[in-house]
């Protein structure tokens, strides 16, 4: 079955703060972008890379892919107004009936071709696959009226991304109007009535949001002997 990643950098970085978007952001003196797209052609030569970037970053983007000699094959497709249509945007560029399509974020830039592996295979098993981690702090839900109550942290997880599906499965659930609590792509495919299979991923794997997070990309990336697989 052909497999395809869509990574999505289509985001404004807002609160990143930066100048320049944070998908560009250089950390070990390498855009984040190319660690993210290293990391999936790493994983397999044979993978459908489709990058979605906002249409007035191409010049920006192409600049960088000179200067930094970057030389991976994807096709390159304009984002849209929010995550849900960028990631519409990526769908709309497949043109094969059958397929498994892993969605990532262009900021998480710390993943390692064993998950994405993980992903692929169980999304071929079972239609879905969403990449999450245990939470390690605890966690109290703020009520209206101001006060606050312990939660249970057991029954929660953090999500990330990938997020591996069927091809014919994203594309009915992507046919459905935006809504705003479609924060990811599980979401979407959960509203259309898809049963969501979580498989492990990884504390390394962080989305670049805040300047913080900077710093440990950087250490994460750059990092020989802290389990961290995908270095390039
Ligand atoms: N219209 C959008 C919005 C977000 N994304 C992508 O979705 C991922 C996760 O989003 P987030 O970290 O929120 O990125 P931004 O939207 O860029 O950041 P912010 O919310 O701080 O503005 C990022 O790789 C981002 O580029 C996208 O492709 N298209
Ligand atoms: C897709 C995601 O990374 C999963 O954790 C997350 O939902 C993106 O959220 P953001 O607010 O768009 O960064």
């Amino acid at each position: 079955m052909q497999e395809y990643a869509i990574i999505v950098a289509g985001g404004s970085g807002s609160r990143m703060k930066s100048d320049i978007p944070k998908q560009f952001l250089e950390v070990n003196g390498l855009p984040i972008l190319f660690y993210t797209l290293r990391a999936f052609r790493h994983y397999s030569e044979e993978l459908h890379i489709i990058l979605v970037l906002p249409a007035g970053q191409f010049p920006l983007w192409q600049e960088l892919c000179t200067k930094h000699q970057l030389n991976i094959d994807y096709q390159l497709i304009a984002g849209g107004e929010t995550r849900f249509h960028s990631v519409r945007n990526g769908l709309h560029a497949i043109k094969g009936q059958d397929g498994i399509v892993a969605v990532h974020d262009g900021v998480r830039p710390v993943i390692s071709s064993d998950i994405i592996s993980s992903g692929f295979k169980k999304a071929a098993q079972s239609g879905t696959a969403v990449t999450s981690v245990d939470l390690k702090d605890s966690i109290r839900i703020v009520n209206k009226d101001n006060t606050n109550t312990a939660q249970d942290r057991s029954i929660f997880r953090l999500i990330q991304t990938p997020q591996t599906f069927r091809l014919d499965w994203m594309r009915e659930a992507f046919s459905a109007p935006y809504q705003p609590q479609f924060t990811d792509c599980a979401s979407v495919l959960e509203a259309a009535g898809y049963h969501i299979h979580l498989i492990d991923g990884s504390y390394e794997n962080i989305k670049v949001t805040t300047p913080e997070d900077l710093q440990w990309a950087g250490i994460y990336l750059g990092a020989d002997q802290i389990g961290v697989k995908n270095k390039v």
